[in-house]
C-alpha cells in the first residue's frame, strides 16, 4: 500500500470512528432517561448499543447501518428528529432511522399492522437492523417478561414478531438463524408448560 492510500485509509477510519461515537453520545443522551421496561430496569440505551453489537457479531460491519443501530429508537422513542438526525449525520443514516420507526401517532393495532406489511419491501439495511433489534426484544422477552404483561401479550408479541421476522428474510443468515433458535425454544419451553398442566 502506498503512503496516500495508507493516509487515506487512516482519516477514513478516524471519520467513521468519529461518526460511530457521536452516534452514540446523541443516543445516549436521548435516552437517558429512560428504562427497559423488564424488573431489571436497565437503562434503555443499553438495547441500542446492543442492537449494534448483534450486528457486528453477524458481521455487518456498514458504519452507515451500525450508526442507525444505534439512533434507531431515538425518532420513534424520544424527541429527535428525522431532521435532527439528517443533519447531523446525513441523508443515508436518517433514511434507514426512519424506515425502521414506527409512527407512534397512529394507534398501536395500525403500528404493528404496517410492521408486517412493511417488512418486505423496507431495504436490506433496515431489514438487517430489524432483523437484530427483534433478536434482542424477544431475547429479552424469553428470559424476563416487562412489567405488568401477561403470558398473553408475551404470546401476542412472539406471534407478531414472527410475522414480521417472516417478511425480513434473506438478508442475514446468521441473525435468521438465532432468530430460530429463540423461537424453537419458545415452543419448546410453551410445549413443556402445556404438558406439565396435562
Ligand atoms: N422484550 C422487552 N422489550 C422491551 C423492554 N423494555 C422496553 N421494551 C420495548 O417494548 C417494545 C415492545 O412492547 P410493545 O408494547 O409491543 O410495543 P410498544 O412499546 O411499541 O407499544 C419494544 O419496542 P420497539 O423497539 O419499538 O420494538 P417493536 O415493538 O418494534 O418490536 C421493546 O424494545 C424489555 O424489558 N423487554
Amino acid at each position: 500500500m502506498d503512503k496516500t492510500s495508507k493516509a487515506d485509509g487512516q482519516q477514513e477510519t478516524a471519520q467513521s470512528v468519529a461518526l460511530l461515537v457521536r452516534a452514540m453520545d446523541y443516543s445516549a443522551e436521548k435516552h437517558k432517561d429512560q428504562r427497559r421496561k423488564n424488573s431489571n430496569k436497565h437503562p434503555y440505551i443499553n438495547h441500542p448499543v446492543r442492537v449494534a453489537r448483534r450486528l457486528i457479531d453477524a458481521e455487518i460491519n456498514d458504519v452507515s447501518i451500525i450508526a442507525a443501530a444505534l439512533l434507531h429508537d431515538t425518532v420513534e422513542d424520544t424527541d429527535a428528529t428525522k431532521e435532527e438526525i439528517k443533519n447531523l449525520f446525513g441523508a443515508e443514516i436518517a433514511s434507514i432511522v426512519d424506515e425502521v420507526s414506527d409512527d407512534k401517532t397512529l394507534p398501536k393495532e395500525v403500528r404493528k399492522q404496517l410492521q408486517i406489511q412493511h417488512a418486505p419491501s423496507i431495504s436490506p439495511q433496515a431489514k438487517a437492523i430489524k432483523l437484530a433489534d427483534k433478536l434482542d426484544n424477544l431475547t429479552e422477552l424469553l428470559e424476563k417478561t416487562p412489567i405488568g404483561w401477561e403470558p398473553e401479550r408475551v404470546e401476542q408479541y412472539f406471534d407478531w414478531a414472527k410475522a414480521v421476522v417472516d417478511g425480513l428474510r434473506g438478508v442475514n443468515p446468521a441473525l435468521e438463524q438465532q432468530l430460530d433458535e429463540v423461537f424453537a425454544k419458545k415452543a419448546d419451553a410453551a410445549r413443556k408448560a402445556c404438558s406439565s398442566v396435562a
